[in-house]
């Protein structure tokens, strides 16, 4: 199939080299020059584990990008990945999608040769139930577009995670068909087709409503945000009482009902995903009149946790002054990504208490010298913790777990864990968040 995709961003730009990987024609068009020439030389513009080869061998070819919206005419269906980022209430903020979705509408309206079929807009953004319906569809009709005759619109929701993220899109646990009209569902066959054939287990296909794609999504996250803030709410118990967290936490796994995932507690969640749509689904809500008690409380409980992280490292230095090494800046491992990554609120309260802070991450440094260009990046955990007073984990990066002789460089070897990583235990200061 041929298929464009507005948005070059993390998901944008998986779905679109991954879709050209199982045999598609796929066009990606971004308002930002320097994506598209980093597409088009075949290059990632992310850092995304196995996306690099996947834009190396499609880029150019099979793989485009454009800032000509026009593209889209040569394509039977256009997805908007565009950003829905948090406005200050926490609801979304649809200005790019409404963007794409007018842009999209004028391309297809300005088509010399209109085609017989009428073209299908897919959100694959998160947006709150009946954003579609009632602010994206209208944008394209804006035009002079007819829908049903002219355009479909559905919902197609993605699972994706960051840093495994071609993986997961190649591999889902399901696909998520919101539409109103048999032929956006076989549109939507169509072009999963190649991928549900690749897949190396059975990928199961909801077909539901375009309102109720929308919802699952924001179902989806939550249920597995309000998972990580139960756990952390009971690690934070166990703490209390001098249990392990996560031996209990792996054996509740063993019940199928609980499931082994999502049990690592710890400093918390983050990322440009749970916080935001966490916050949007509350605020919606609320909007209809329904105060959300569970999800209010998960979110309450994740602000806490880089809070009591810093508070066990106050049990053991007084940091006004020291250097402290905070190691891992990402919201998670195997990404460069550092939205609303607990290293912010973690460095945040260090600047308070008065503490000189170095700072180390693999991939995320330049990302956060941009937020923070006044703190020091040490090129290596290790130099990061020669000389300092302490030391705080907020990223559970596989190099650290094998950090040893460098804690004895150490001024003073106080390490708090924010995420379990760490093995040495013996000769240093060692605080587990929940163990
Ligand atoms: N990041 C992730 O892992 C996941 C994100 N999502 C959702 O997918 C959506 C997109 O997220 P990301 O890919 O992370 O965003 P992103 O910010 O990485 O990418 C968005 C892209 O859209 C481009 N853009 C902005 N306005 C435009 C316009 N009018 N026309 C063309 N291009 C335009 C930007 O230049 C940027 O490259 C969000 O709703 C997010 O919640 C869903 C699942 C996973
Ligand atoms: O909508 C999205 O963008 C995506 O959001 C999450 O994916 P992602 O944010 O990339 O990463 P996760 O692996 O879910 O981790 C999110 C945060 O939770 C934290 N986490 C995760 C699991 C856990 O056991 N403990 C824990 O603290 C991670 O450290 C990270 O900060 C969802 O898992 C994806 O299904 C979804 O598509």
């Amino acid at each position: 199939m041929n298929v464009s995709i507005v948005g070059s961003g993390y998901v944008g730009t998986t779905v679109a080299a991954c879709l050209a990987d199982l045999g598609h024609e796929v066009v990606t068009i971004d308002i930002d020059e320097d994506i598209v020439d980093t597409v088009n030389d075949g290059r990632s513009p992310i850092h995304e584990p196995g996306l690099d080869e996947l834009v190396a061998e499609h880029g150019g070819g099979r793989l485009r990008a454009s800032t000509d919206y026009d593209e889209i005419l040569d394509t039977e269906l256009t997805m908007l990945a565009l950003p829905t980022p948090s406005n200050d209430d926490g609801s979304i903020d649809l200005q790019f999608m409404e963007a794409g979705a007018a842009s999209v509408g004028e391309a297809l309206a300005g088509a010399e040769n209109a085609a017989t079929d009428p073209h299908l807009v897919v959100t694959k953004s998160t947006v709150v139930p009946n954003t579609t319906e009632d602010r994206l569809a209208p944008r394209i009709a804006d035009a002079g577009l007819e829908r049903g005759t002219d355009f479909l619109v559905a919902s197609n929701p993605e699972f994706q995670r960051e840093g495994t993220a071609v993986a997961d899109f190649l591999n889902p646990d399901k696909l998520v068909f919101g539409t109103d009209d048999d032929r956006a569902t076989a549109l939507l066959n169509e072009l999963y087709e190649p991928l549900r054939e690749a897949a190396d287990d059975d990928v199961p296909v909801v077909e539901t409503g375009i309102a109720e794609a929308e919802m699952i999504k924001y179902a989806n996250n939550t249920f597995l945000a309000t998972k990580v803030s139960l756990i952390n709410d009971i690690g934070n118990i166990c703490k209390e009482f001098g249990v392990d967290a996560y031996e209990v936490a792996d054996a509740i796994g063993l019940d199928d009902r609980i499931g082994e995932q999502f049990l690592r507690s710890g400093v918390g969640w983050g990322g440009s995903c749970f916080p935001k749509d966490t916050d949007a689904i509350i605020a919606a809500a609320r909007e209809q009149g329904y105060d959300p008690a569970v999800l209010s409380a998960a979110v309450e409980l994740n602000d806490d946790q880089p809070k009591r992280l810093l508070s066990l490292l106050d049990d053991h230095v007084d940091v006004s002054g020291k250097r402290i090494a905070v190691l891992g800046l990402a919201f998670k491992p195997g990404t460069d990504d550092i939205r609303n990554t607990r290293a912010v609120p973690v460095i945040e309260g260090l600047k308070e208490r008065g503490a000189e802070i170095v700072a180390y991450d693999p991939v995320a440094t330049e990302n956060m010298r941009e937020r923070y260009p006044d703190i020091e990046y040490a090129d290596s955990a290790a130099t990061a913790l020669a000389g300092a007073s302490g030391a705080v984990v907020v990223t559970d990066w596989d190099e650290f777990a094998a950090l040893d002789a460098a804690f004895d460089e150490m001024a003073d070897s106080v390490v708090v864990d924010g995420r379990r990583i760490i093995e040495r235990r013996d000769g240093i200061t060692y605080e587990g968040l929940t163990w």
